[in-house]
């Protein structure tokens, strides 16, 4: 389904991804994990072309991603929805119009600039929210929501593409523990459910232990583990986050970083709305 062969990404002298390969059978919940700097943000960039590689091929059902260029490159990012750690809403829209907002890729720039939604849309948005258990909140501003409820509206904004591959960089990292539990429970039941692929970069080893399937370590750009839970003892996972013997699950932790990307999406809509 998905063939991952020497994916390459270099900054200059920093070779950020270094020929990282793995298949991926069928869809399933991998879990990346590695300290701060490993290339897990990058390498999920590269699969969903927000970042170019510098070298590697991306096959997914047969066809190399990479390759895809214009509205093929589009859908493909269609295919492959991405969740970032701070969520990206535009924080004074309403709740459901964040989520209509997921149609963005696959509508006519028309209906797009002037906000035609169709009834199918806007029905299928607030079945969204349900599944999500936010429904109540749909007519609210999305900055009035917790920041786990923003995340699980920033998943129905991603399940509105119909998206095959969910990314999801750092998901929780901003999250309270039982915030992080509501918003890895619904990335695992859509996995479950719909039989989508989730790729979660995550900073806790026992999230990636508890909701993943496969976990793949990276250290220093390179791929240095992959196998399941019951084979990231503490051993390895010491190995992957370069740390001596004093070394504790506690310290995978990385810092709350500052993020652009709400920013980002504002500005990308405020492109496309009158
Ligand atoms: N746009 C960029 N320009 C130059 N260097 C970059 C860029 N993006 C990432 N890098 C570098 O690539 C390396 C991998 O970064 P990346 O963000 O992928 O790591 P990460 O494992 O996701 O870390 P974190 O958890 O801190 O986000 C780092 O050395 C980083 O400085």
């Amino acid at each position: 389904m998905l063939d991952v062969k020497a994916l390459t990404k270099t900054f200059g002298n920093n070779t950020a991804v270094d020929k990282v390969s793995f298949k991926v059978e069928k869809p399933c919940m991998i879990g990346i994990i590695g300290r701060s700097g490993a290339g897990k943000s990058t390498f999920l960039r590269m699969v969903n072309r927000l970042t170019d590689a510098s070298s590697g091929e991306l096959l997914f059902e047969g066809r190399n991603v990479l390759e895809l260029k214009g509205r093929a490159r589009r859908e493909w990012q269609s295919d492959c929805a991405m969740i970032f750690q701070q969520f990206n809403l535009v924080p004074r829209m309403d709740v459901v119009s964040n989520v209509l907002h997921g149609t963005l890729g696959k509508r006519s720039t028309l209906g797009t600039m002037f906000n035609l939604f169709t009834q199918d849309e806007i029905h299928k948005a607030i079945d969204l929210l349900e599944r999500l258990g936010i429904a109540e909140h749909a007519a609210k501003r999305a900055e009035a929501l917790s920041g786990g409820q923003q995340q699980r509206v920033a998943i129905a904004r991603a399940l509105m593409q119909d998206p095959k591959i969910i990314l999801a960089d750092e998901p929780i990292a901003s999250l309270d523990p039982m915030n992080a539990q509501t918003v890895m429970e619904a990335l695992r039941r859509i996995h479950e459910e719909d039989g989508r692929m989730v790729i979660a970069n995550l900073h806790t080893l026992d999230t990636a232990r508890r909701y993943c399937d496969r976990i793949i370590g990276m250290r220093d750009g390179r791929m240095v583990f992959d196998g399941t839970p019951a084979q990231l003892t503490t051993g390895v996972a010491r190995d992957i986050y370069g740390a001596d013997e004093n070394f504790s699950e506690a310290a995978t932790s990385t810092e709350i970083r500052d993020h652009i990307h709400s920013d980002e999406a504002e500005r990308l809509i405020a492109k496309v709305t009158v």
